[in-house]
C-alpha cells in the first residue's frame, strides 16, 4: 500500500496566462497551485503549532527571535525594540515579520514540521521545477529555497530588491496562502518605480504564487490593524544553485 502524499500539485494549474504576463512584465501570479486539502493542511499548520520566529534588523544585523520569547518580553522592552525598528524603517531598509526558514532549517538539522519539509520536496520535484521552467522560460532553475513567513497586523518589509549574485537568484517567488485577503488590509507586493511611484501592486491571493524576475525594487506594505487574517505565505527564490 502507497500512503497519499501530504501535499500536492493542482494538476489542472494553468500556466500559459501566467507565463505570458511574466514574460511581457517581469511579474506575474498564478493561481490554484495546489489543491485545496494541501492548501488548507498548509495553513492549519500555519495558524497552529508552526515554530516562528520573529524576524527583524537592528543596525543592519537580522536576528530572529521564538515567538513564544518576544511575547515574554515586558512590554515597554517590546516597544523600545519597536521604536528601534520603526526609526530604521523611517528612511532605509527594515523589516518585521514572522518566519520559519525551511531550507536553512534542513540544512542545519534542525526539527521542522513534517508538513514542511514535505513542502521543500513539492517545490523541488521535478513535477515542479518543471512547471516553474515553463511559467519563467527559465530553463536553468534547478533549484527553489523556502521559507514559511507570517505578516500580523503591524509587520512590513520595507523597499529592496533580492539581489544577491551567489545565490544565483533568477526569480522570487510568494505562494499566498491566507485564505482570504482584501488590498483594503495593507500586505501588498508593490513594485516601486525609480522616482517613487508605484508601478503594480499584487494582492496576496489565496493560494496565488507571486513571481517576479530579480533584481527589482519592491516591498511589502504594512499589514493592517484590522485585517481580517494573518498575511500567510511560503516565498523564496528561484535559482541556478543551492549555494
Ligand atoms: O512576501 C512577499 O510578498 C515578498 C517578500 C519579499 O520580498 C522578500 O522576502 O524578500
Ligand atoms: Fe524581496
Amino acid at each position: 500500500m502507497t500512503s497519499e502524499p501530504l501535499l500536492r500539485l493542482n494538476p489542472a494549474m494553468n500556466v500559459g496566462p501566467a507565463a505570458e504576463r511574466l514574460a511581457r512584465t517581469g511579474r506575474t501570479q498564478l493561481p490554484d497551485v495546489l489543491t485545496g486539502d494541501s492548501a488548507r493542511r498548509l495553513v492549519e499548520l500555519m495558524k497552529g503549532a508552526a515554530p516562528w520566529t520573529r524576524s527583524i534588523s537592528i543596525s543592519g544585523r537580522g536576528a530572529d527571535v521564538p515567538v513564544t520569547q518576544f511575547d515574554a518580553q515586558a512590554p515597554g522592552e517590546q516597544q523600545r525594540l519597536l521604536d528601534i525598528v520603526w526609526s530604521e524603517a523611517r528612511d532605509g531598509f527594515q523589516y518585521l515579520f514572522d518566519r520559519v526558514r525551511i531550507t536553512e532549517g534542513r540544512v542545519a538539522g534542525a526539527a521542522l514540521p513534517p508538513l514542511f519539509t514535505a513542502l521543500d520536496d513539492l517545490l523541488n520535484g521535478e513535477d515542479f521545477l518543471e512547471t516553474v521552467r515553463r511559467l519563467t522560460g527559465d530553463e536553468e532553475i534547478a533549484f527553489l529555497d523556502c521559507q514559511a513567513t507570517r505578516y500580523l497586523p503591524g509587520h512590513f518589509l520595507t523597499g529592496h530588491n533580492d539581489k544577491r549574485d551567489e545565490h544565483g537568484r533568477r526569480f522570487a517567488y510568494v505562494l499566498n496562502l491566507a485564505p482570504r485577503w482584501r488590498a483594503d488590509w495593507g500586505g501588498l507586493l508593490q513594485f516601486h518605480r525609480p522616482d517613487g511611484t508605484v508601478e503594480e501592486g499584487l494582492v496576496p491571493f489565496y493560494n496565488h504564487l507571486s513571481v517576479f524576475r530579480v533584481p527589482q525594487w519592491h516591498s511589502v506594505s504594512i499589514v493592517a490593524p484590522f485585517a481580517g487574517e494573518p498575511r500567510l505565505a511560503v516565498t523564496g527564490w528561484m535559482r541556478t544553485n543551492r549555494v
